[in-house]
């Protein structure tokens, strides 16, 4: 049963959210918060005054966050700056915190690993964790959306690196989440396999209008696919920008070569070097706006 939170919360919905605007929430938060479970708010996800501390360093430091329901989140930030410490505590995975977590009741993670195990059935993966009798017509449907449902049946270890990936993503899907948090989810797939899962990833989120939250390294990916981009930093979020460009996005466009570049300076790149290194990239679209 919902309950009221002790602590006021923004009742703003974003702009891209007006149709979840009254998802549930839970807690993820430690102690006296915990009994705020079940509120209702209007946001994907909110976070206040998040501290985690490993061996005595506060790695995430008063943090605040709010994602908007329906909104496309992209976290950037530098190696070991606290990303995927955020994702795992978003995701309930880490308990141990101070401050106040709110996440929407239906939040499904999928992160660089795929972690299938490899002795099931492509479907019984997809189902891993889910209560109640497997229905592999279930698993189908899910399976279908990501381009995989003529693997249903396979044994997981058969799979390449970019379909485990993908069932990874139809274990997300399957959950119907309100809230998807993916953690480098491309990270370990080739140029050509990550191009095509962030085409996916973007017509996913289009046609299930959920909240996404994806921290990656690649400034570009961000700009593409998200409709806020966030640098972190020195255990906060200490940069943000909204991606005012319109879907589908064009990287040969240079309002967008801008904005990666401005993002660049942000993380400290020096992008003049970095011109001067990476050849250009293969043009590639983001998906079309959602309807
Ligand atoms: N269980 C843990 N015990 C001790 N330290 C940890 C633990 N988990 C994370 N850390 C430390 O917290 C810091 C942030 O780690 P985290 O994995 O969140 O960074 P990240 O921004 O995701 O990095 P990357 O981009 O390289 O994946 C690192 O210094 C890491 O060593």
């Amino acid at each position: 049963m919902a309950t009221d939170i002790h602590r006021p919360v923004s009742t703003q919905a974003g702009p891209a959210g007006a149709q979840n605007a009254h998802a549930d929430v839970v807690t993820a938060c430690s102690g006296a918060q915990a009994a705020s479970a079940g509120a209702r708010v209007v946001h994907a996800a909110h976070v206040e005054g998040l501290t985690r501390s490993f061996d005595g360093r506060a790695v995430i430091d008063d943090l605040r966050l709010d994602v908007r329901p329906g909104e496309f989140v992209a976290l950037l930030g530098r190696s070991g700056c606290g990303k995927s410490t955020l994702l795992r505590i978003l995701a309930g995975l880490d308990r141990d915190i101070e401050g106040t977590v709110l996440v929407a009741r239906r939040t499904a993670f999928a992160f660089q690993a795929p972690r299938l195990m490899p002795w099931r059935r492509v479907w019984r993966n997809v189902l891993l964790g889910l209560p109640g009798k497997p229905e592999r017509a279930r698993a189908k449907q899910a399976l279908t959306e990501v381009g995989l449902d003529h693997r249903l049946g396979a044994w997981s270890k058969t799979l390449s690196g970019g379909e485990a990936q993908r069932v990874t993503l139809a274990r997300a899907l399957v959950r119907e989440p309100d809230l998807l948090l993916l953690d480098e989810p491309f990270g370990a797939l080739d140029s050509l396999t990550r191009i095509k899962a962030q085409r996916l990833v973007g017509e996913l989120w289009q046609r299930r209008g959920c909240a996404v939250l994806l921290v990656t390294h690649e400034v570009e990916e961000a700009v593409l696919l998200a409709d806020r981009v966030l640098v972190m930093d020195q255990g906060v979020i200490a940069y943000e920008t909204e991606v005012d460009l319109d879907r589908p996005r064009d990287i040969a466009d240079p309002r967008f070569a801008e904005l990666r570049g401005h993002l660049l300076e942000r993380l400290g790149v020096d992008t003049a070097a970095e011109a001067a290194r990476t050849p250009p990239a293969p043009r590639e679209r983001s998906p079309s706006r959602r309807p």
